[in-house]
């Protein structure tokens, strides 16, 4: 059932959303080993109503990993998982959306040839009719997208465009959204503006805060200090499977933050090899890998 009355299955019931630093989801010492290799270890993380927690990382860090296991999709072998303060194990991504946990992955799973409404309500269609002349009902999922949309403040042209035809950032917002209105409290945002410009970025930014708003509780994967600044309130940062820095956002600066996610030795091991290299401005390389190089290439 979902909140208004649908029918939906496997959606879960809102109810009256939590108040602000709730603990909704906890990982204690958790950890998850595949066969030899310990992808993730000892990690605390609490996600709260009402704010965003940035998980940050390099590539092979365990931020994958991490989201799997709030999401259902991977067991943890370690530790615990706890979820409104009672210890779970998913099983799949169902049991994960049955207690509100949604994930909006980078390929979004959208079908870009049909219409923004239909994408919005893609394997949750609406129906009327009994059996056998049950049908779809267009214009209840064509209003309900368009005033969910408006809720979050996304104002789209038409709603008959291809989803296809969208900037890959209001694409995103139109999964938030639709995460949002199938009873999500816990979203997880698989790095949202990785594959973004600068401009689509803030607009992802801006509904990110706009969920938070609304009181979910926002776990932001990303490998961009500078957008895990911009709506974060709390940091962890995540090395080789342990976390190297769990810090709320007045405990910290963009600068640290930088610095936490290229690591100083490292910057210091690039800034000598750069040296070498013919053409390379030295006084332009900024103090944090980050800055320099675009995301994925780090
Ligand atoms: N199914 C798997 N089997 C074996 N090892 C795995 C598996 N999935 C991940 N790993 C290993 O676990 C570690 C963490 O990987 P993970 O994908 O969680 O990192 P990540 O921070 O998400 O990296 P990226 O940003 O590149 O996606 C890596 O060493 C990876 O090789």
């Amino acid at each position: 059932m979902n909140h208004d009355g649908t029918g939906i299955p496997g959606v879960a019931l809102p109810g009256a959303p939590a108040p602000k630093d709730t603990p909704l989801v906890e990982l204690r010492r958790a950890g998850k080993s595949y066969g030899n290799v310990r992808a993730l270890y000892g990690v605390d993380l609490v996600v709260r109503a009402g704010r965003v927690t940035c998980v940050l990382g390099d590539n092979g860090a365990g931020k994958s990993t991490l989201i799997k296991i709030i999401s259902g999709l991977h067991r943890h072998t370690e530790g615990d998982f706890l979820v409104d303060g009672r210890p779970v194990r998913f099983g799949t991504p169902r049991d994960a959306l049955d207690q509100g946990i949604a994930a909006v992955y980078q390929d979004l799973a959208t079908v870009p040839l049909m219409p923004v409404w239909r994408n919005f309500f893609l394997g949750s269609e609406l129906t009327r009719g009994r059996r056998p002349l049950r049908r779809l009902d267009i214009p209840r999922m064509k209003e309900t997208a368009d005033r969910e949309l408006r809720r979050m403040g996304i104002v789209l042209d038409d709603l008959e465009q291809p989803v296809g035809t969208l900037s890959g950032g209001q694409r995103q917002c139109v999964a938030i959204a639709r995460a949002v209105h199938f009873g999500a409290r816990v979203l997880i945002l698989d790095e949202p503006t990785a594959a973004l410009g600068v401009k689509q970025s803030g607009v992802v930014l801006k509904y990110i805060a706009a969920a938070r708003e609304r009181g979910l509780g926002v776990v932001f994967i990303t490998h961009n200090p500078h957008h895990a600044y911009m709506v974060g309130d709390h940091f962890s940062v995540l090395r080789l499977g342990t976390l190297e820095l769990s810090a709320e956002r007045c405990d910290t600066t963009l600068d640290q933050l930088t610095d936490h996610m290229a690591g100083g030795a490292e910057l210091a091991t690039l800034k000598h090899e750069l040296s070498q290299v013919h053409g390379v401005d030295l006084d332009a390389v900024p103090e944090g890998l980050g800055d320099t190089f675009p995301e994925g290439t780090t």
